[in-house]
């Protein structure tokens, strides 16, 4: 059987991170896009010269031509700029829907039949130019924001409660900005909601509020420390892991951001909610029930995507 094709669109600091783990998975042959010429090829060699060391068969080449990604199954964009300290995601907006469209046309015309994975910013309305930009089946474009955010959550939980990552579960859902939202009652360690440990007395109110707190300024606390640039290994493998759940129709349950029509009370619109990823892409959304509080934090954020949507509009009117 012939290896699937992974092309990674955009070859920064993500694009490198995900084109290694990709090797070292072995989840296929991959190719790095980048229009700044010779920065795909350069890192392409060298994590291919890092295959023998390591042990794994994939061949890694770099591109600056949309012609290189032709057939892709998966295509990764991070294509676009970061922020940096005192900026906010959403100041990436104007610079970033350029982007988009460029890199919309390339998939319509060389890979139409991929699953895309955006994470480029401000990543909800992003996602949602570039489905439109590609014309790809909705189910077939996603964001990556929830993962990344749920890990983030995990790993403070795991480390206030001084359990394995591995026995904390987490979902944040909503828009990737300051309004996601962090749900406590869905959110366990060892399946136990963070609600009932609350009251088993193992953590307080005031203190969850602390963490979850942590968990929405997460981005930002890293730019902070990083001072060029923002995160990148955490949303590198926190993409990869959607990436494989398709290829390998794994049907993980992972909040990404999604297409609803109507789920949640939102059409036509991308924000974070749980989803079943497998070979068909998208092929479920779940809806959770929420409690008063939830719903009203759920309704501001998506407030905030729907605001990103129309300065989109505003900019690109084909987008409407
Ligand atoms: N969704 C999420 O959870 C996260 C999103 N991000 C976002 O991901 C994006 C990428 O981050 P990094 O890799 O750290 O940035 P980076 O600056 O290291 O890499 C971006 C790459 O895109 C390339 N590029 C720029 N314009 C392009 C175009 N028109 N076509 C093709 N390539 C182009 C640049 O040459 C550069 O190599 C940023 O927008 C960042 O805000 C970052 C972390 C998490
Ligand atoms: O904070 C940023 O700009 C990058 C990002 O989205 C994250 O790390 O969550």
């Amino acid at each position: 059987m012939a290896r699937n094709k992974i092309a990674l669109i955009g070859s920064g600091m993500i694009g490198g991170t995900l084109a290694h783990l990709a090797g070292l998975k072995e989840l296929g042959d991959i190719v790095l896009f980048d229009i700044a010429d010779g920065i795909p090829q350069g890192k392409g060699l060298d994590i291919a010269q890092s295959s023998p060391v390591e042990g794994f068969n994939a061949n890694l080449t770099g591109a600056s031509d949309y012609s290189a990604i032709e057939g892709a199954d998966v295509c990764i964009v991070t294509a676009g700029v970061a922020r940096k300290p005192g900026m906010s995601r959403d100041d990436l907006l104007g610079i970033n829907l350029k982007v988009m469209e460029q890199v919309g046309a390339g998939i319509k015309k060389y890979a139409p039949n991929a699953f895309v994975i955006c994470i480029t910013n401000p990543l909800d309305a992003m996602v949602w130019a570039l489905q439109k930009f590609s014309g790809l089946p909705k189910n077939m474009v996603v964001g990556m924001a929830g993962v990344l955010d749920s890990a983030r959550f995990r790993l403070f939980l795991s480390q206030e409660f001084n359990v394995s990552v591995q026995d904390v579960t987490a979902f944040v859902l909503g828009g990737h900005g300051d309004t996601m939202v962090p749900l406590a009652r869905y959110s366990t360690i060892g399946g136990i909601p963070l609600t009932d440990l609350v009251k088993m007395g193992w953590v307080t109110k005031e203190r969850l509020e602390e963490i979850i707190q942590r968990t929405r300024d997460g981005g930002a606390e890293i730019v902070g420390l990083l001072k060029t640039g923002s995160a990148y290994y955490a949303p590198a493998a926190s993409a990869i892991e959607m990436a494989e759940s398709f290829l390998k129709d794994k049907k993980r349950v992972l909040p990404c951001a999604a297409h609803l029509t109507g789920q949640y009370g939102v059409k036509d619109m991308y924000v974070g909610v749980p989803t079943i990823i497998g070979a068909g892409g998208v092929e479920r959304i779940i809806e959770v029930e929420f409690n008063k509080a939830e719903q009203e934090a759920f309704e501001k954020s998506v407030a905030s995507v729907a605001g990103l949507c129309e300065a989109c509009v505003a900019i690109a009117p084909s987008l409407k």
